[in-house]
């Protein structure tokens, strides 16, 4: 009787799950993140713990081969799911159609030739095996692909690890016992429904969380960045840089303001999406011609930003130079034009400077440099006086700069 409440209790929570995962994925549009998956799983699993207690015990029929099916493909379904969250292109109903002929058809072949005990037994192997893979799949994810949710993957790994050890246990007990562990309000069965109970209550809500935290961090992604070019926009900069500069005992950085020379020709000759074409290739010249750990940014339409961390008087300037050339050097194609664009641009170099807040100042020293540079004919760099040379700007505070 118990047992019975038990199982009545996982139904409701799977399906009532499943429906709340199936009412985010309609939410999400496009980018579902495996909620549609995760809806599948819940219902392929409540469903089958509803037909359990409508059998009410081990027996050979239609509806326990669905069930047993069932209860293998829910997992199927959750790890791809899971592999949905993490980005890589799960594909759904092949693998699980595929799955459901197997298992059905070799459920029949080991019921005939081994018995009932070995069907069941096989349940309880192959349900052990496949958390045993998704635990470690997630142990290997905390180590590589999914480094950024290491807590997350890592309690993962300790939810499933128990279904695991549980269903190898259920598998030595029936090989050792029959039957007769199967048993509804048999204390073995109790702790497993008990189990699996709080897991049916703790696992969606936690999805629901990984979630809400992908949303949030998409969204402050999307406040920090250029649309366009994807490279960091003014705020993006400024976060980055208080985080670089919150480290201690980092060296001072140097910011290089870049300008494309004659930009409103080319957009009054090409077209503004040909203007739009030399944007993105001069961001991706940015992005590529950098060190790794510099910051790359797109502060206004022609105007973008590198900032060089740990670098001295000699290798900045270097760095400036890199770009001016490489930029001068590559053609662009634009579609609709047989001949490429090439275009070059101008880079102010801010004095060094040690701390986030001297972004401003930077950029104003940067950017009088560049003025300076376009008056002298384009396509150069050209340093910054000392900061002490430069109007401070309005409401700006002293910076710690060197
Ligand atoms: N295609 C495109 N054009 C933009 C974008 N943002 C700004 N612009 C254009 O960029 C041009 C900037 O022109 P100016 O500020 O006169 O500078 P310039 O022609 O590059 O001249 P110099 O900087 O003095 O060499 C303007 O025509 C803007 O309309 C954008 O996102 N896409």
């Amino acid at each position: 009787m118990v047992g019975s409440v038990l199982v009545g209790m996982l139904c409701a929570h799977l399906l009532c799950f499943a429906v709340m995962f199936l009412l985010i994925s309609k939410r999400l549009q496009g980018k579902k993140m495996g909620m549609d998956f995760f809806a599948m799983g819940n219902l392929l699993l409540g469903l089958a713990y509803v037909l359990q207690l409508v059998e009410g015990g081990p027996a050979w029929s239609m509806m326990s081969v669905v069930n047993h099916t069932l209860t293998l493909a829910a997992p199927i379904t959750y790890g791809l799911g899971v592999m949905r969250f993490l980005g890589f292109p799960a594909p759904l109903w092949r693998p699980l159609a595929a799955f459901v002929l197997a298992y059905s058809t070799a459920q029949a072949l080991i019921q005939w030739s081994l018995g009932p005990v070995a069907r069941y037994a096989m349940l309880s192997g192959m349900s052990a095996l496949l958390f045993l893979v998704m635990t470690l799949a997630a142990l290997y994810g905390v180590r590589t692909f999914a480094k950024h949710l290491y807590r997350e993957m890592a309690f993962f790994a300790l939810l499933i690890s128990g279904i695991c050890i549980l269903n190898a246990i259920k598998f030595i007990r029936l090989l050792q016992g029959g039957l007769e562990v199967l048993h509804m309000d048999s204390s073995f069965q109790m702790v497993f429904y008990i189990y699996m109970s709080s897991l049916a209550t703790v696992v969606p809500p936690f999805m629901i969380w990984l979630v809400f935290r992908r949303l949030t961090d998409d969204l402050s992604q999307m406040a920090a960045r250029d649309p366009m070019t994807q490279l960091l926009n003014r705020r993006g900069l400024s976060e980055a840089l208080e985080q670089h500069f919150n480290l201690h005992n980092v060296a001072p950085a140097y910011l290089l303001l870049l300008d494309v020379d004659h930009f409103k020709r080319i957009n009054d000759t090409y077209g503004h999406q040909a203007g739009d074409t030399v944007l993105r290739h001069v961001a991706d010249v940015l992005r590529t011609t950098v060190r790794r750990g510099d910051l790359t940014g797109r502060i206004g339409g022609e105007e973008f930003v590198a900032v060089c961390l740990d670098s001295d008087d000699v290798g900045v300037v270097q760095l400036a130079e890199r770009l001016r050339a490489a930029v001068e050097e590559q053609a662009i194609h634009v579609s609709g034009h047989d001949k490429p664009l090439h275009c070059t641009v101008t880079i102010g170099v801010s004095p060094r400077f040690a701390n986030g807040h001297a972004l401003e100042k930077a950029l104003r020293a940067a950017d009088v440099a560049l003025y300076q540079g376009k008056a002298a004919g384009r396509n150069r760099i050209e340093k910054a006086h000392a900061f002490a040379h430069i109007a401070p700007l309005p409401g700006a505070g002293a910076s710690a700069t060197t």
